[in-house]
């Protein structure tokens, strides 16, 4: 399976996502922001850090790039797209998810390892877990905090559309603890933690991330049902 991984002028983690791709036994594929061609890609990781330097507002730039158009398109033909960070907020930019990432409740950057529970494995980036397991991961960021209107809420707490749940404390005021959602199909999964951070036990804090990237084998491969 070949995985495209996306850089921006500003990104900081394509190197760590292309890796647990590698770990995953799957082949990363750069990509540009600049260049609409996804060359065959069967997935794309959206990763993390500060595209266009995050000005005016984390992702509104990015959404922008011929890259996204070409993302955005894919995903609407079914194709898995992962948002890890500043790759959540240009999914949610992007409008391929619901809601927004704002400053995190405590303005301040917060950077810890953080426990999640999974909430749902009927998506092309969770299969791997059993729902309620829970997982550490890092997260680091500023505007982590995910805000959307209630019938927003209601509607991905009903659809069961919340893939992780921070637990042990809600880092950056994020409503319903939500730190991570999917689309309606289960294609498309954005999430603030890293999981690309947390692929190697010996290097900590675990290697509980791995699991979203084999989840997407599972996801593309020709066995597989429909998340
Ligand atoms: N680690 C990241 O991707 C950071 C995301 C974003 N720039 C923020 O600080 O919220």
């Amino acid at each position: 399976m070949r995985i495209g991984v996306i850089t921006f002028p500003g990104t900081l983690d394509d190197v760590d996502a292309a890796r647990a791709v590698r770990y995953a036994d799957a082949e990363p594929v750069s990509l540009w922001h600049a260049d609409p061609d996804l060359e065959g890609v069967d997935a794309v990781v959206v990763p993390g850090g500060f595209s266009y330097g995050d000005y005016l507002r984390c992702g509104a730039i990015a959404r922008f790039a011929p890259v996204m158009t070409s993302v955005v398109e894919a995903a609407g033909r079914g194709m898995p797209v992962l948002g890890i960070c500043n790759g959540f907020q240009i999914l949610c930019e992007a409008g391929l998810l619901p809601g927004a990432l704002v400053r995190n409740e405590g303005l301040h950057f917060v950077c810890r390892d953080q426990w999640l529970r999974v909430e749902n494995n009927r998506t092309a980036w969770s299969t791997r877990f059993d729902e309620g397991a829970e997982i550490l991961v890092p997260v680091k960021n500023i505007d982590g905090c995910y805000v959307a209107d209630q019938a927003t809420l209601d509607l991905l707490e009903g659809e069961g559309r919340v893939v992780f749940r921070y637990v042990d404390g809600n880092p950056n005021g994020s409503r319903n603890d939500i730190a991570g959602i999917r689309s309606a199909n289960g294609r498309v999964v954005g999430l603030m933690p890293h999981p690309e951070h947390a692929i190697d036990a010996l290097t900590g804090p675990s290697d509980d991330g791995l699991g979203l990237f084999y989840s997407v084998l599972d996801a593309l491969s020709p066995l597989a049902t429909p998340a």
